[in-house]
């Protein structure tokens, strides 16, 4: 009987169970959109019942449609959208608020606050992050602040990995990795422990933190009661935030690797060996995952908004049906012809962190299309990812000669030119599009002896396609100063 691993991969905008074999390939999927809540212009949120209901949707229709036997799965990864905050109450097992999710903007006046205050320096100094409502503290501290509370001690704190475990094990395991914890901005990575300034400063008791632990570990056994009529138990043996996933999952070991994920959001990071390299230029030092007992780090750079302006594109402005649209769209025009859109929908990350920063579009004439608003849109996230790019070679003092990607952007050929052409540099994509779950694959079945080590994982890697820049430079650079001064432009207009 063939064996897998079954990887979960809890992503912004949908939920995937994905089967891996021994050789790595990527043999069945299954896939569930849910609903984002807006509550407030800026506020971004998910039901976290209704995230889980995806889960067991996805993992049953997995099994059922492809006749797949619970006792071929020899280990379960879990990979997960990171900072998003769930507070649950552990004895009726009610999350208390929605989650709420990582783009959302509620927390501000918290963090404004403590900025205010002088703390950056001693937040960054032991987190490696930015005070800023993207990461989980300031999102604890609003559902305290907001939410009606019985009793304090009842509360349980997890970011999604930590949420699915404590209901896959039926409400007895309460853990985190090490990735998802260096997300929290509660966590200092230096010490690798749960940091008792930083819980007084934002106020926020330690009984509600999960244990942290490798993410290549037995964190304990799926509730065979569960996942109804399947009897399904297995070990939970890999957890992984999802960026730092996708970077095992292509096989960036060494230090120096770098890949960008093109999502809901854009993330570049890059293996910093067993060293926090700090950054004075807007990127996050963060942990990328624990085995054994050995930490590696990563220097990341993050954008809030890639993706998702295609959706918004699709939603908000009906300007198509399917985001596979866009490419032909785009494809309609030889040139963006001045047209540039900065989708600041929640600020902007790396390098600018400007949390008032908001959308805007310039360059409009009577003759601008929806052709040159869907391109403007998939230019904005090659722009991005140049941005945070140009961090990483001045911070890190590195020569890129190809940048490894992945995502669900990715498959937009005319975008992946595109940042090919802007970056002046080649683009790798990977025989398996779905790294990120591959990587909490890889970390599951490392610690279950599926694969015996990294270097095995290695050898299973190969590209299946790689874009070549084939832009003029004076073209190249008269795109990238549109863009910098369009940003520019954005951040006057407040
Ligand atoms: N062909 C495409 N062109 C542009 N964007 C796309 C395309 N296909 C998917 N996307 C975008 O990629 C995102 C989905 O990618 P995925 O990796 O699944 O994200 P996440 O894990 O954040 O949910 C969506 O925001 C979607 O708009
Ligand atoms: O859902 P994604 O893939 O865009 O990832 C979200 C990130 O984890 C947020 O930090």
């Amino acid at each position: 009987m063939e064996e897998f691993i079954l990887s979960i991969d809890q992503g912004t905008t949908s939920t995937r169970a994905i089967l891996f074999d021994h050789q790595g390939k990527l043999r069945y999927v299954s896939q569930r959109e849910f609903p984002q809540y807006f509550p407030h212009p800026g506020w971004v949120e998910h039901d976290a019942k209704q995230i889980w209901n995806t889960v067991i949707e996805v993992v049953q229709s997995l099994f059922i449609e492809n006749n797949i036997k619970p006792e071929q799965i020899k280990g379960i990864g879990i990979t997960n959208q990171r900072e998003t905050t769930v507070v649950w109450d552990k004895i009726t097992g009610e999350p208390i608020y929605h989650a709420i999710v990582w783009q959302s903007r509620q927390s501000q006046d918290i963090c404004d606050q403590l900025i205010d205050e002088g703390y950056s320096e001693f937040i960054q100094k032991k987190t490696g992050l930015l005070i800023n409502p993207y990461f989980s503290a300031s999102k604890i501290r609003w559902i305290l602040d907001h939410v009606e509370i019985k009793d304090k001690n009842n509360l349980l704190f997890g970011t999604i990995d930590t949420w699915l475990v404590w209901k896959l094990t039926g409400g007895k395991v309460h853990v985190t990795d090490y990735s998802n914890a260096s997300r929290t901005l509660l966590y200092n990575i230096h010490e690798l422990k749960w940091d008792q300034e930083l819980l007084d400063l934002f106020d926020i008791p330690s009984s509600m933190l999960p244990e942290v632990k490798d993410s290549s570990y037995i964190y304990g056994y799926s509730d065979e009661t569960l996942l109804t009529g399947l009897h399904f138990k297995a070990p939970i043996s890999g957890i992984a935030g999802d960026q730092q996933a996708s970077l095992f999952g292509q096989t960036c070991f060494h230090d120096g690797d770098v890949k960008n994920t093109y999502g809901t959001g854009c993330f570049m990071l890059m293996n910093t060996g067993n060293k926090p390299v700090s950054s004075k230029n807007g990127l996050l030092t963060t942990i990328a995952w624990g085995i054994d007992g050995q930490v590696t780090y990563a220097l990341e750079g993050s954008v809030f908004v890639a993706g998702s302006v295609m959706q918004w594109l699709r939603d908000g402005l009906k300007l198509f049906d399917n985001v596979l649209e866009s490419e032909n769209m785009a494809r309609q025009l030889n040139d963006n012809d001045g047209v540039y859109l900065v989708p600041a929908f929640v600020g902007l990350g790396t390098p600018y962190w400007d949390n008032d920063a908001r959308g805007t579009m310039f360059g409009l004439t009577r003759g601008t299309s929806r052709n040159h608003i869907v391109r403007a849109a998939l230019e904005s996230i090659a722009y991005q990812s140049k941005d945070v790019i140009e961090t990483m070679k001045e911070e890190a003092h590195i020569t890129l000669d190809h940048l490894s990607v992945d995502g669900g952007a990715t498959s937009n050929d005319f975008l992946m030119q595109f940042q090919s052409d802007i970056l002046n540099t080649s683009i790798v994509c990977p025989q398996v599009k779905e790294t990120t779950a591959l990587g909490a694959a890889y970390l599951a079945g490392l610690a279950v002896g599926f694969w015996k080590h990294q270097e095995e994982i290695a050898k299973m890697h190969s590209i299946m396609k790689t874009y070549q820049p084939s832009m003029k430079e004076d073209l190249r650079k008269k795109y990238y100063q549109g863009w910098l001064k369009a940003v520019e432009a954005t951040r006057v207009f407040k």
